[in-house]
């Protein structure tokens, strides 16, 4: 199939001679082109560029080409989601309102709720009610511009119900539009059954878990819960070692909610990221700077957890590569709005319009290891394209709160069109 998207006021293109991560002033360089157009061939970017180069450039693929008019509109990468918890059973508005009433996330996780509760739900759910929740989940995503979503397990705790997780990530990234890439998080919490017996649970996951999670390729990341109260520095060391030696790459949910050295662990793991980061250290900004660690700051969390946002305007300043996700989960952040999370990381962590656009498309992608292929309009790139109903992209965050989502291509094949999933 081949595909034009003709006269865009704009096309975000991302393209930039900086190899890697943005980082500091390469965030802000969006590189747009005016009145731009895009030419696609099956599953990859064949051209961009003004209308009139594309005539004379490829006048036979031109002839076949399906027309989209991008007139008043504004074009560019799909977005990458690249920090969620996709696969889980059932809901916690309860805990939303305990919360409101006084609770805080961590009491309400001791007292057996929290993660724990998702726990319960996600083991007692079938493969098949995981996966059309999960299924529904998706398409939410997608109706928002999201192409790409990373799915974290850890609300299994154990081998057959994290597996449980897995499958329904790997048979919905075959048969679902979007493309999910899968990070192993059996250390997301202690199950309360090893309560006292933490070191036991951590035995577990290194010998037994990590093994066959790597022998059946089922992620492609081992992220861990490193908090106090949850998994310790050196746990959390020892866990991201054991999946290092299995080419499982490293990410860790890093200082959320109290100060644990995170950041500094994650640098000198070798992660590709640290996430959350709400009460990194400066210590730990530095060396994740020195290191290229990518920050994945998920304002979201903070917003529905009201905890201070993560110091993303000093992180860009000091040289730490960023990006933005959701962290779409049912206990901290219960949203799949890509957009509306991108409008809080303007707003609460002093981030310029184009430096929210480069942490959720490009610098999403090399979170999750696939910069070379997603997160920017380019010549031989993944046909990853979204079509937004804006005249320029700073309505995006201006005509706050809204989807202004009006086309999706994915892979070269158009599945959003006027806002509806095809
Ligand atoms: N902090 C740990 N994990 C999730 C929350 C999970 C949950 O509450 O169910 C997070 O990233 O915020
Ligand atoms: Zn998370």
């Amino acid at each position: 199939m081949t595909i034009l998207i003709k006269n865009a006021n704009e096309v975000i293109t991302f393209k930039s001679v900086a190899q890697g991560p943005r980082i500091k002033e390469q965030m802000q360089d969006v590189a747009i082109i005016p009145y731009g157009s895009v030419l696609i061939e099956n599953d990859r970017i064949v051209a961009i560029g003004p209308f009139t180069q594309l005539e004379v450039d490829y006048p036979d693929l031109l002839t076949v080409a399906e027309v989209i008019d991008a007139t008043g509109k504004v074009v560019m990468p799909g977005l990458v989601d690249c920090h969620t918890h996709l696969v889980h059973g059932g809901t916690r508005e309860q805990e939303f309102n305990m919360r409101l009433n006084g609770s805080t996330y961590m009491d309400i996780m001791n007292a057996g709720g929290g993660i724990h509760a998702t726990t319960k739900q996600t083991r007692e759910a079938s493969f098949d009610e995981l996966y059309g929740k999960t299924l529904r989940h998706l398409d939410v995503f997608l109706k928002h511009g999201i192409t790409t979503v990373e799915a974290k397990s850890g609300y299994g705790l154990d081998w057959e119900n994290e597996r449980k997780q897995l499958e329904v990530a790997k048979k919905l990234h075959a048969t679902h539009a979007i493309d999910i890439v899968s990070t192993f998080m059996g250390a997301h919490a202690v199950p309360r059954d090893y309560k006292g017996r933490e070191d036991e649970f951590v035995d577990i996951l290194v010998d037994d878990m990590l093994p066959k999670v790597a022998e059946l390729g089922l992620a492609e990341f081992n992220d861990v819960f490193c908090e106090k109260g949850v998994f310790t520095p050196e746990q959390s060391r020892r866990i991201l070692e054991a999946g290092k030696a299995l080419q499982l790459t490293p990410k860790i949910h890093a200082d959320e909610i109290e100060p644990y050295k995170g950041a500094e662990l994650a640098a000198e793991v070798g992660a590709i990221s640290a996430e959350h980061l709400l009460v990194a250290s400066d210590e730990g900004i530095q060396k994740m700077a020195a290191t290229g660690t990518i920050a994945v700051l998920l304002p979201g969390t903070a917003f529905f957890l009201r905890a201070p946002f993560a110091r993303g305007r000093l992180m860009i300043d000091e040289g730490v590569p960023v990006a933005i996700s959701t962290d779409f989960n049912p206990g901290s952040s219960p949203t799949m709005s890509l957009p509306f999370i991108m409008n809080l990381a303007c707003m609460h962590m002093g981030m310029t319009l184009e430096e929210v656009l480069t942490a959720t498309t490009i610098n999403a992608a090399y979170a999750l290891n696939r910069g070379h292929q997603i997160g920017s309009l380019e010549v031989g790139k993944q046909a990853d394209v979204i079509m937004l109903d804006v005249a320029n992209y700073k309505q995006l965050q201006y005509f706050y709160g809204m989807n202004h989502t009006h086309t999706v291509i994915k892979n070269g094949r158009i599945v959003v069109q006027d806002g509806i999933l095809l």
